[in-house]
């Protein structure tokens, strides 16, 4: 029996650890999810020309602003000071040539009927818009309305984007003047100036093909020097500015999005002789594995990289895997750069002009890593803590800079400079952000085609093996994407990780499923051939999920529920609709339920009744096709300002499933896009998605 007035010292620590243990039960227990989503996103790491300073946004729990570090110390500056949790983005950032002003461009993109999204119904335009910051003063101000910033070389003009047209404006330029540079058919992108600014090379963007087109600032005269039916894109100038590397490659007639492709007409590198305007074939990729651009891998505007030695840098998938070769256009030496089970996923240049910073999984296939590519020896050197989370790299003098997580701290900036790391800006870093969260394992499974999937799984606060407990399953959406052992590289994916650690933190088993289609395992798993509207094979992935949740003897199996968004709405749908035994309740996010109606959403030439037999298959693989078994309740969750799965996709669900007498609730955002812009949408609908299924999973 504890003396309470007189405790002897082994009492005393009994007394400690029960106070400990009491309030450590409260707080996990009474941390809510905006907690769990209260750490500030870092997007858009950028550094300065001269390495001597970094910025990047944050948006904080809604709220985004610009910030920036100077060498040596790199201490934290907020740039901007917009206020409040109001859905207008923010990025990407640029800096000038000589490193003293900076760009940001701040603003929604438009819908189909040419809206700028403003979820937060602001008495304001909220198209997108340019500023230019000081950063000698800290004062910023409107430059331009438009996207796509770039400065001239020399730094005295920038050219800019509204829509698909090109506009130029002096950098010291304080007047509200909008002028276009030149008029173009088609719609352009990649801006590109000559390294002496002397041509602004660019993509021209038509249906079914494209080209590269040429501005001469001197003649005043727009050329396009080599035409092609191909997509000529990723225009990239040599370091002397007297050739313009590009890619061709070869349109492939009626690919139905979300449907596996492994191989199609070879795409090839081809070499512009800017003084004689003729051009030539450099490389072409082998025939089959390897022969398709994949248009969302490495994810960043090129694909295209000059070495100081003149070969050219480019990612190929020859192996099963998205990774770096090279090529001597002059030897026509090929070369390998990054060996290795994993892929390339971004590639960033450096004001060294000597190396590649690399994002990739390489060796680390759960994680992001970071490595340096020497350009001159081609050396690849691992920079990253293996049991970190790395992405986007940006060098500074005699260091780095990059975004970090792990498995118990979302993303945030860090700084290397002579071998010494710090997080920029700790002093931003929430205290009521939770201290214990649940450690993912790696758990793979098999379906029952056979095929390897992957996940990780989350242990409930206080796990007990002896209990039962309830489970949650989360599918990603894209479904081009990759869950990590840890939080996200995306917000939209690192706010659904932390939404799985608050379901362990209530006494869950969280798990998270890498599906078939999804990235970061290799060709063959994300272009498995019946996935998507070609089958929906990644549908037997889920059933595995289940079944491995269901014969773990810690598992209420009457108690698993499914949830996520987009393409993880639409497998919550399919497990509801295929399956409803195997389930409880579900959550859908923006889900599809019938490819049919969203994919010409992606494809403006598909029109189902055109391609029959095309929207025959889709249509049975979509959740529409199995509604009718559909018994479990479901909340639908939807934006109605939706660009990339129409709103009308849960309005038409709804009514089907009210007609055969199932439950359906729903949360519904106004005039929100598909990723919301709204930070309290995010906490809202996830705090939905877990009291809808918790209430269900306590009813029982
Ligand atoms: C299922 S079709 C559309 C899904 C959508 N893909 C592109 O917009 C999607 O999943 N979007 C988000 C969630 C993502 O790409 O991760």
């Amino acid at each position: 029996m504890v003396d309470y007035l007189h405790p002897n010292p082994l009492q005393m620590k009994k007394l400690s650890l029960t106070i400990y243990l009491l309030l450590f039960t409260f707080f996990a227990y009474t941390q809510s999810i905006s907690d769990f989503l209260s750490v500030p996103f870092p997007t858009s790491m950028t550094a300065s020309p001269d390495g001597k300073a970094i910025a990047w946004v944050f948006n904080d729990q809604g709220e985004r602003n610009v910030f920036y570090a100077k060498a040596p110390d790199y201490a934290a500056k907020k740039l901007t000071d917009y206020k409040g949790d109001i859905g207008v983005d923010l990025g990407p950032l640029v800096f000038s040539p000589d490193s003293k002003t900076l760009l940001f461009v701040r603003g929604n993109s438009r819908n189909p009927s040419g809206q700028p999204a403003n979820p937060a119904q602001l008495q304001e335009n909220t198209d997108k818009k340019i500023f230019k910051v000081d950063l000698e003063s800290g004062k910023s101000k409107w430059f331009a309305p438009g996207t796509s910033p770039v400065f001239s070389p020399n730094g005295e003009n920038i050219a800019y984007l509204i829509g698909g047209s090109v506009y130029l404006k002096a950098a010291s330029d304080t007047t509200d003047s909008v002028k276009q540079l030149f008029t173009a058919r088609g719609s352009t992108s990649m801006l590109s100036f000559s390294p002496e600014g002397n041509y602004l090379a660019f993509m021209s963007g038509r249906t079914d093909h494209s080209f590269v087109g040429l501005w001469n600032f001197e003649k005043k005269e727009l050329t396009y020097p080599e035409a092609s039916l191909d997509f000529d894109a990723y225009p990239a100038w040599s370091p002397d500015g007297k050739k313009l590397a590009y890619l061709r490659i070869p349109n492939i007639l009626n690919l139905l999005p979300f449907t596996s492709i492994t191989e199609a007409n070879p795409w090839s590198i081809r070499v512009l002789d800017i003084v004689t305007m003729k051009a030539e074939e450099v490389w072409k990729a082998d025939p089959g594995r390897g022969s398709v651009m994949v248009d969302d891998l490495p994810a960043i505007s090129e694909r295209l990289w000059w070495t100081p030695g003149g070969s050219l840098v480019f990612p190929w998938e020859k192996n099963n895997w998205m990774q770096l070769y090279s090529i001597n256009p002059i030897t026509k030496e090929l070369k390998h750069l990054t060996p290795g089970e994993g892929q390339v996923e971004w590639v960033q240049a450096s004001f060294t002009k000597n190396e590649l910073l690399i994002t990739h999984n390489i060796g680390n296939i759960d994680r992001r890593q970071v490595s340096r590519l020497d350009l001159s020896t081609f050396d690849l050197e691992l920079l990253s803590d293996p049991q970190t989370i790395n992405w986007t790299p940006v060098r500074v003098e005699n260091g780095l800079a990059w975004l970090e997580s792990s498995w118990n701290q979302p993303g945030w900036p860090m700084v290397q400079t002579y071998g010494q790391s710090k997080m920029l800006a700790q002093e931003l870093f929430p205290k009521s952000f939770p201290k214990t969260l649940s450690k993912p394992t790696p758990i793979t499974l098999r379906a029952k085609d056979g095929f390897e999937s992957y996940g990780q799984l989350l242990l409930p606060a206080n796990y007990d093996p002896k209990k039962k407990y309830p489970a949650v399953i989360f599918l990603h959406g894209g479904s081009r994407r990759q869950m990590l052992l840890g939080f996200n590289y995306g917000m939209y994916y690192s706010h659904t990780y932390a939404a799985q650690q608050y379901f362990a933190s209530q006494g869950y088993i969280a798990f998270i499923l890498n599906y078939r289609s999804g990235i970061g395992y290799g060709m063959d798993f994300r272009e498995e051939k019946n996935y998507g509207a070609g089958g929906a094979s990644e549908v037997q992935d889920v059933m595995a999920a289940a079944d491995y949740l269901a014969a773990r003897s810690d598992v209420d199996h009457s108690k698993i529920s499914p949830w996520g968004g987009s393409y993880g709405g639409f497998l919550t749908a399919h497990a509801l609709s295929q399956a409803p035994e195997k389930f409880n309740v579900g959550v859908d996010i923006h889900g599809v339920h019938n490819w049919n109606n969203d994919i010409p959403v992606f494809a403006s030439w598909y029109k189902p009744e055109k391609f029959p037999e095309m929207a025959a298959l889709a249509f049975k693989s979509s959740p529409m096709n199995f509604v009718k078994n559909w018994k479990d309740p479901v909340l639908l969750i939807h934006g109605d300002d939706d660009r990339n799965v129409l709103f009308s996709e849960s309005v038409e669900l709804a009514e089907v499933l009210r007609k055969q007498g199932v439950h359906v609730e729903q949360l519904i955002f106004p005039d929100e896009v598909h990723s919301f812009l709204l930070h309290r949408n995010w906490v809202n609908a996830f705090a939905a998605t877990f009291n809808f299924i918790n209430k269900h999973s306590l009813a029982k």
